[in-house]
């Protein structure tokens, strides 16, 4: 039997991750130590081997097949953009794509104007501006600490997460527009999902029972 081997992204999502897996009897003791400069790790027993990688990396492995599985939040999959099969919402990493700024920028949004929109996400906000919204703006894009730049005047608006809504509120800064719903998402590459089908089914299969409850 070969290994199914699955690309894990690291972060926030990992400590629950690891966590739901050994809920169904796959476990992984040693990535847990957070000491490790280990990459990759086997259960011999149930041929599988795990690596932490970074979110906007997973779907690369997925998608060129180094993977056969990856779990990562739905807005790195949405932006990635790769040829990947998404087969289950695994109900935790809850958070919303939104479009943030001043109070007063609502304005500038509802009358289409030309604005700047900073982001880590210049794919889902492209597609949210021109094919949902038909506004044309200029995306700049950012690597983190987004909600700098309505403050220092770099753009009008941001894309980006929203969980708690406490960075926004300590800023400043409201909710204006929500584009969509985040969670952590399993995704599946489409030539491991024919050749691996029965032990990907069954892995789903015992994955949704614990989601579900
Ligand atoms: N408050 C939040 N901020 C960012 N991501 C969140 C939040 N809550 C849930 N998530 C989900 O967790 C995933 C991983 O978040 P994490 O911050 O670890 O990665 P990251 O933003 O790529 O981090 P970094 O840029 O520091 O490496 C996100 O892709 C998103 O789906
Ligand atoms: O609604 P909240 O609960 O406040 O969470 C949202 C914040 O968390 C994320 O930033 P992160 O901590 O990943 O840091 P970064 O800005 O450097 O990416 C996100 O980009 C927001 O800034």
């Amino acid at each position: 039997m070969r290994y199914l081997t699955f690309a894990l992204g690291k972060g926030r999502l990992a400590y629950q991750t690891l966590e739901l897996f050994e809920k169904i009897g796959i476990t992984c003791e040693e990535m847990k130590d957070p000491n490790s400069r280990r990459l990759i790790f086997t259960n011999e027993e149930l041929k599988l081997r795990f690596f932490l990688a970074k979110g906007p990396d997973v779907p690369v492995y997925v998608e060129y097949g180094a993977a056969d599985i990856g779990v990562v939040g739905k807005d790195v999959i949405l932006e990635a953009g790769r040829k990947v099969h998404e087969v289950l919402d695994l109900g935790y990493g809850n958070c919303r794509m939104c479009v943030c700024g001043h109070k007063d920028a609502a304005e500038l949004l509802k009358h289409r104007e030309l604005i700047r929109v900073a982001t880590k996400y210049p794919n889902i906000a492209k597609d949210y501006f021109y094919n949902t919204k038909h506004q044309t703006v200029e995306l700049i894009k950012l690597n983190g600490s987004i909600e700098l730049a309505p403050i220092v005047g770099l753009s009008e608006v941001i894309v980006d997460i929203v969980e708690t809504g406490s960075t926004l509120k300590e800023n400043g800064l409201e909710v204006l527009e929500e584009i969509c719903p985040l969670s952590a998402r399993m995704i599946v590459n489409p030539v491991s999902m024919r050749l691996e089908s029965e032990r990907i089914k069954e892995l789903l299969m015992r994955l949704r029972a614990q989601v579900i409850r």
